[in-house]
Parts: structure tokens; sequence; C-alpha cells
């Protein structure tokens, strides 16, 4: 690790370190620098990686194999070497989630779940007590391998939230609009997911949580979610009118809250897939145009990415329709503005995108997935209606296809494992969704394997935690910055050398693991299988201080 030339790291003891004999890092008094950037428990020494007082930056490798075909069709893999620098802005500031669909299951779990753990809070229940926790959030509940001990060679894991300075989900400001106008303790009791013990413990706060009105086209939701509908915008389809009050609203929370920026997600119900119709919503400008003329193909969820995007409010779809028509992607690009979704992937698809890796990349051919699940909660309700299963039925059907496709040795090209999808209704179950799967294969000389599971999801306490991992990983990226590196001798010397740097793509593909149909730039791969998804996560975020991937070779084990 190398000092900036102003040699400001900042340290929380105040001393800027100077370099000790052996180059390394160590405050004036001899003692060991405590970093104030966010590692609460490491830092990073090496001379690509800087500390200052507002940055970290690094110079990163980025290895791969470029593979072509050469005249003879032999596949010719040639290693491949990019020198990125990376830019982290360590001030992470007051940050805002606003949720669509805030009085539903998930807005009032995930409201109640992070009051619970802002105020530390312990509750009865027929087990025993029980705290407030982050399970279930890949960032706040799970390690990530920093690193072998120099001494022992032993793994040594740091918490995933400490490797970059990321919002932590107790300091969010929560808002957000429902069609219902509820208030949030009653939106809580209607869901009926939280023990008793605990929502009386949130109760008083959450009673003065009011959803703000929102749009509602009723063609775009199931007819039996118009008894909800009493906290509504005037308007029952596409207007600027309505992108505008949206905008305003977001203005509105930040001012009111001193905030430096919202993220806004879609937790509203399902909708159903708009079309996709040249001059309508192919492109940004005629999907302005559409909105403007009231045209009927504009769904509320698009209507919502359209205002975070001009507002430049990460808008992050939780839900399975396609709310980005091809439109909405132009737009998010053209203002550089962040955008993410599908569907949270909660509990049967995401044991299904585990299973199949695991499956297929053991040579086990399967051949065929039977997904059934019931529910009782409002989304299931909502489901209820062809048309919105039919967007979930996508979203929750297409999460084999990488995995299959990259192994040609069990599959001919296009073919794919039966696979079906069943969503039923059933009130009695309540929140608590039975997902029951089997997953037969083909193994070794014409032998079978079937594996049956019966998962019961409490899909609303299993969602609340990625609702979080988005907007803490959303967030992050805001305050990273990348450009292709310069070497310092070939830089102007007169320039700046911090220009060039810009963001990551606006289509947050970074958020894979956290949804079940990964919305990626236009014409990148799709990437389902979970501990790639979750790789992905943590491998940009080690570049972003200088640490090579983790890829689990452990030489230092075998090379003995
Ligand atoms: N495990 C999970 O719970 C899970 C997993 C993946 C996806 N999802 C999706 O997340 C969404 C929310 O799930 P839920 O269980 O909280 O459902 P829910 O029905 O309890 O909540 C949805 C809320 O959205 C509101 N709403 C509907 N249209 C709206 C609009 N245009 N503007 C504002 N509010 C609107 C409804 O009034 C309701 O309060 C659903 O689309 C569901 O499919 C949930
Ligand atoms: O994430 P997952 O458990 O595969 O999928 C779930 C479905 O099984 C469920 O029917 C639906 O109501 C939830 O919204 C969620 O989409």
């Amino acid at each position: 690790m190398t000092t900036d030339n102003d040699n400001s790291i900042g340290y929380a003891n105040g001393n800027g370190p100077t370099p000790n004999g052996n180059g390394h890092i160590m405050n004036r008094d001899g003692s060991l620098p405590i970093p104030s950037y966010g590692h609460g428990t490491f830092i990073v020494d090496s001379p690509n990686v800087v500390y200052t007082d507002s940055e970290i930056k690094t110079k990163y490798t980025y290895r791969t194999t470029s593979v072509i075909q050469d005249n003879h069709g032999m596949l010719v893999a040639t290693p491949k070497e990019t020198v990125y620098d990376f830019r982290v802005e360590r001030r992470v500031g007051r940050i805002g989630m606003m949720l669509v669909g805030w009085g539903g299951n998930n807005g009032t779990t995930v409201t109640a779940g992070i009051i619970a753990n802002r105020r530390n809070l312990v509750w009865d229940t027929r087990e025993g007590l029980r705290a407030a926790n982050y399970y279930g959030s890949v960032v706040m509940a799970s390690t990530i391998k920093l690193g072998t001990d120099s001494t022992t060679g032993k793994d040594i894991n740091v918490p995933f939230h400490e490797l970059l300075p990321m919002v932590h989900p107790n300091d969010l400001i929560i808002g957000g609009w429902d069609l219902s106008g509820m208030d949030l303790a009653a939106a809580m009791d209607r869901a009926a997911v939280l023990e008793p013990t605990l929502k009386n413990q949130v109760r008083k706060e959450m009673a003065k949580m009011k959803p703000l009105p929102s749009v509602y086209y009723p063609d775009f939701i199931a007819a039996n979610q118009e008894d909800r509908a009493d906290n509504v915008i005037p308007g029952s389809k596409a207007s600027t009118a309505h992108v505008e009050q949206i905008r305003k609203n977001i203005r509105d929370f930040k001012t009111e809250h001193s905030l430096d920026k919202v993220i806004v997600q879609w937790t509203a119900s399902t909708e159903r897939y708009a079309s996709i119709i040249p001059g309508v919503n192919d492109t940004a400008e005629n999907l302005l145009k559409s909105i403007s003329a009231g045209h009927e193909e504009v769904a509320p969820s698009t209507i919502f990415a359209v205002a975070s995007i001009l507002e430049n409010a990460p808008f992050i779809n939780g839900s399975p329709q396609n709310t980005f028509v091809p439109g909405a992607i132009e737009l998010a690009t053209q203002h550089s503005a962040f955008v993410g979704g599908d569907d949270f992937k909660s509990g049967q698809t995401k044991m299904k995108s585990a299973l199949v890796d695991f499956l297929i990349s053991a040579g086990i051919k399967l051949t065929s997935i039977a997904s059934y699940n019931h529910l009782g909660n409002n989304d299931g309700k909502n489901l209820s209606s062809h048309n919105q299963f039919r967007s979930k039925e996508i979203s929750k059907s297409n999460v084999v296809d990488d995995m299959v496709a990259a192994n040609t040795v069990l599959y001919r090209e296009g073919e794919k494992p039966d696979h079906t999808v069943v969503i039923k209704y059933m009130p009695a179950v309540g929140d608590n969704k039975r997902a029951l799967d089997e997953y037969y294969a083909e193994i070794f000389l014409g032998g079978h394997q079937t594996i049956s599971l019966f998962n019961v999801c409490e899909d609303s306490l299993l969602a609340a935690p990625l609702i979080i991992d988005l907007v803490v990983v959303a967030e992050m990226m805001t305050r990273i910055q990348w450009k292709s590196h310069v070497a310092f001798a070939n830089a102007d010397p007169n320039g700046d050398k911090d220009q060039g740097y810009r963001g990551f793509h606006s289509v947050l593909s970074i958020l894979s693991y956290m949804l079940k149909a990964p919305l990626t730039p236009p014409g990148t791969p799709v990437v389902n299988a979970l501990a790639k998804q979750r790789a992905a996560i943590a491998n940009i975020f080690r570049a972003c201080v200088g640490l090579e991937p983790e890829a689990d070779i452990g030489l230092e084990h075998k090379l003995l």
C-alpha cells in the first residue's frame, strides 16, 4: 500500500502514517494504523492500493482467458490481462429506501425488521426468546475469505459487510407508496407474518408510517386487488403527470430527511407483462411519448422506473414483470442511472439455482424438474390470476438455462430438462409458502436419481433480507467508479490523474444473486448459478480493494 502524494491517509487516530523501514505503513508512534474507511478488521497492504480520507483507489489486473477457434477447428486459449483503476468513495452519507408496495407483506416485514435490529429488540415466542438479526442477508450475515493466515495457513474470513464501506441497514430511512392507505402497523397486522410480541414493540413507530398514494392501472394486476386500492393518484393509465408526481415524491422524501441518495425498489404486486411494441416502448423517446399519450401498455412499474431514472435514484424490480421495456433500459443508459431486476430469488428458485448447478456440474443429467408451490398470502391471491401467474411462471422457469447450455456433454444443442411450474393460492397457509419439487436425473449405466423436496418458505421473512441486500449493493455501486489504467508515465502530465473515471453499466447485473430473472446489459450473458452469482459480488468488491479473486485452489496446502 502506498500513501497518496498528499500523504493524507485517514486513520481513526488521526495520525498520518509513514512507511517504516520495510515499506509497511505504521503510525508515527510505531503503532499499527486503525483505518477508518469501513474495513473494521483489515487493511490491504499493497503497492496497488491507496487509502485517502475520501477514497480507496486501486490498480487491478483483471486476468481472463480469451478463446478463438483456429481454422482446424481447434480452440486456442490465450491468457489475457486488462488493467483497471477503481475508485471507491468512502463516505456513505444518508441513504433512503423507498418501497413501492410498502404496505405489503414484504414491505411491512422489512420495515419491522430494520426497526427491530436498530433497537436490538428481543421478543418472546413459543420456542423462547428471539433477538433481532439479519439472517438471510448475504451482506449482513455471511462472510467471505480474505486470505490465509501467514503462519497457520488457515482461512481467514471476514464479514461480507466489511469488504467495502457499505451502508448499514439500521441507518436506512424508509418510505414508499402503496395502493392501500393502511398505515404500516395495521398493514403489518394484515400481513400476518410477525409474532405479536415483536409487532407490539414496533407498532407505535410503524403506525406513524403511511404509504404515499400510488398509480393504479387495474389492467396490470389481478382484479381481486381492487379492494385494496383506496390510496390512488387519479388516472387509470400512464401520464406524464404520474411520472412527475412520483419524481416529486422522491425529491420531497430526500429533502425532508436530508438524504444524499434514495434507492427505489418495487415490492408491489406482480403485474402482467407489457407488450413490446415498436414505436411505443422500444426506445427512450418513444416510451416518454407513450407515457405522455397515456398508452395502455405502459405499466405502473415502468412509470416508477422512469421517474426514478429521471431522479437518478437507482430502481430495482423485485417482481417478475417486464418493467424494463427496451425504452426504459435506453433511458437509464442515457441518464447513467442504475436499474436492476427482476423478481426476488427467495426460496424455491434459490434452492433450484444451487441444486441444478450441483447436479449438472457433477455430470448428472437432470431430465425433469417439477416445481409446485402453494401459498396463502396476498401475493398468492394476485398470482391466482392467469396473467400475473404467467409473469411469475416465466421468471421461475428460465433459471436453469445457463447451466444446461454450459454442459454440452450432457445436453445437445437446444436440449433441456422438462420443467414445469405450478402456483396455487391456498389461503390457509398464509405467508408460509409450500414448495414441492421433484428433480429427476439420469445417472451411470441407465440408472436414475430422484430428489424430492418439501420446502416451507416463510416468503416474506426470506424476501425481506434480499430487499436489504439489493439496496446495500446498489447503493455501494453508486460509489464505485472505474477507468482503464493509464500508466502514469503515459498519462498527460498536465492532465487530471483522476479524469476518465465512470460508473458501471446502468444495468446492475451484479445484483443477480438476489434475483430470479437477472437483468443484464443488452447482449451480455445471464448467469443464474447461485455460487457464480455470489462469487461475482465478492470478487468485484475484492477487486475494488486490490485483492485477487478467491479461486480456492489452495496450492499452499498442496505444494508441500
Ligand atoms: N418471497 C417473496 O415474498 C417474494 C419472492 C419473489 C418475488 N416476490 C414479489 O414481491 C412482490 C411483493 O410480495 P408481497 O408478498 O409483499 O405481496 P403483497 O401483495 O403482500 O404486497 C404487495 C403490495 O403492493 C401493493 N401494490 C400493488 N400495486 C401497486 C402499485 N401500482 N403501487 C403501489 N403499491 C401497489 C399492494 O397493495 C400490496 O400492499 C410480489 O410481486 C411478489 O411476487 C415476493
Ligand atoms: O423465489 P421463489 O420461492 O422461487 O418464488 C416464490 C414463488 O414460489 C411464490 O409462489 C411467489 O408467490 C413468490 O413471490 C416467489 O416468487
